[in-house]
């Protein structure tokens, strides 16, 4: 089996909601996100004879992911997220806000990263998201190996 790797960096502010500690005010982190997409066998003809995919195909992709993640700011859309978003409504400034049904942490983030990859119509091997430069969640499904 092959194994490609590609990676991409974003910027985004997050908070835990009904964490204890100092990650229950709003920060940010710079995430390194490193994904891997598997292949049985490069293709045997054409553009991409020799390869299991373009890394320009999957950069591609991951470059859509950094963009969607990129300088904004995550939320999860439970009742303090919900009164956050109702308060910034008012604003002058446009803030950027992602709301997703989970709590923002490396474990969910992964998961969605790899749903958002497999959408895109890659088979994929796993997610690694890094929150700081020393911890990181790998994400993989259980028939994946
Ligand atoms: N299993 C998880 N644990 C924690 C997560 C997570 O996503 N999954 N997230 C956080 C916080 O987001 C936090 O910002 C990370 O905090 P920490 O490990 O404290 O990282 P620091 O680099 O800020 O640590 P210092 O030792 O203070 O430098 C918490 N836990
Ligand atoms: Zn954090």
């Amino acid at each position: 089996m092959f194994i490609l790797k590609a990676e991409v960096q974003f910027d985004l502010a997050h908070y835990l909601s009904n964490y204890e500690g100092k990650c229950s005010n709003i920060h940010g982190h710079r995430y390194r996100l490193i994904a891997k997409v598997k292949g049985e066998d490069v293709k045997k003809e054409g553009q991409l004879r020799g390869m299991v995919e373009d890394f320009g195909t999957i950069k591609k992709a991951l470059k859509e992911i950094e963009d969607y993640f990129d300088h904004k700011l995550i939320i999860e859309d439970d009742e303090i997220g919900q009164d956050f978003i109702k308060r910034m409504k008012n604003s002058p400034q446009p803030f950027e806000i992602l709301t997703v049904p989970y709590r923002p942490t490396a474990e969910e983030m992964s998961r969605h990263i790899y749903h958002m990859l497999k959408d895109k119509g890659f088979d994929v091997h796993e997610v690694e998201l890094f929150e700081t430069p020393t911890n990181s969640c790998i994400y993989t499904e259980a028939d994946n190996d």
